[in-house]
């Protein structure tokens, strides 16, 4: 569903030229649930931003769903693909209603029934057609998420691509928004690729995780083969009792 390979990325030219991504190479099935680990600025979050379209200068090839990502924005693609951030506060228009903010993607492409599509998207994160005249600072974190995952869902991509989609969330909150993740992906076999820095996330809900550093991907594994300390790479073994400690 998700194919990377030779994904190179350097951002400023001549002296200031600096390589975050060098020739990273993966490739995530349908219906498959897959992580990126590693520390930070190792450059996982850009893969996600090439994969979404949100960067443009990459070098190597990128498919999803058997069709390539061009360097330019392609909206057949922007319908397939769609992204979730870390913040969902950055990431909704304070002025905006909830009605407004899941409408827009809709009429940017030229989609009907626009009303009825954004009370069953309410409906399916968990929330009801009342939320739809209030706006993002009436929400908690946890609501706002919801509303950020039923953005991305109501063009009906096949796949989302996941930035840290819990960690500016309380604790409490943070495992019923990886339940929802979880139902979504089920209900409609989404493809999830998803950037986090916490392995119990990954242990929860990744089939199989890449681990990355310095822009490198070191190796990628079974989610069992990870939390049973089958990793070949000292540092992925590393990571793994850091986590435990
Ligand atoms: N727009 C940009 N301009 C210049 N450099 C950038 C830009 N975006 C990212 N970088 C650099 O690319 C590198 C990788 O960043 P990236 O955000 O992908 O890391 P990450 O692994 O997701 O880190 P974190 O876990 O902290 O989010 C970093 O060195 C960062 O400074």
């Amino acid at each position: 569903m998700i194919r990377v390979s030779h994904l190179n990325l350097s951002f400023g030219e001549d002296e200031q030229r600096n390589q975050v991504l060098y020739d990273v190479n993966l490739s995530v099935r349908e219906g498959e649930i897959f992580g990126l680990v590693g520390e930070s600025g190792s450059g996982k979050t850009t893969v996600l931003k090439c994969l979404a379209g949100l960067f443009t200068h990459w070098d190597g090839e990128l498919a999803i769903a058997g069709r390539k990502r061009e360097h330019r924005i392609d909206r057949a693609l922007c319908r397939q693909v769609q992204m979730v951030f870390q913040d969902p506060y950055g990431s909704l228009h304070p002025r905006h209603t909830i009605g407004d903010i899941l409408e827009e993607p809709l009429h940017i492409h030229s989609i009907g029934q626009r009303s009825q599509r954004v009370i069953a998207m309410l409906e399916k994160v968990g929330l009801n057609r009342a939320w739809q005249t209030r706006y993002p600072h009436q929400l908690s974190g946890g609501q706002r998420q919801r509303v950020a995952i039923a953005r991305a869902l109501i063009l009906e991509p096949r796949v989302l691509l996941l930035d840290e989609p819990t960690s500016a969330l309380d604790v409490s909150v943070q495992a019923e928004i990886l339940n929802l993740l979880s139902d979504l992906q089920q209900q409609e076999n989404l493809t999830y690729m998803m950037v986090t820095h916490d392995l119990g996330v990954v242990a929860h809900l990744c089939h199989r995780v890449a681990v990355m550093q310095h822009g490198k991907l070191l190796e990628t594994l079974d989610v069992e083969t990870l939390v049973g300390n089958g990793a070949q790479m000292p540092y992925t073994r590393m990571l793994v009792e850091s986590s435990r400690a």
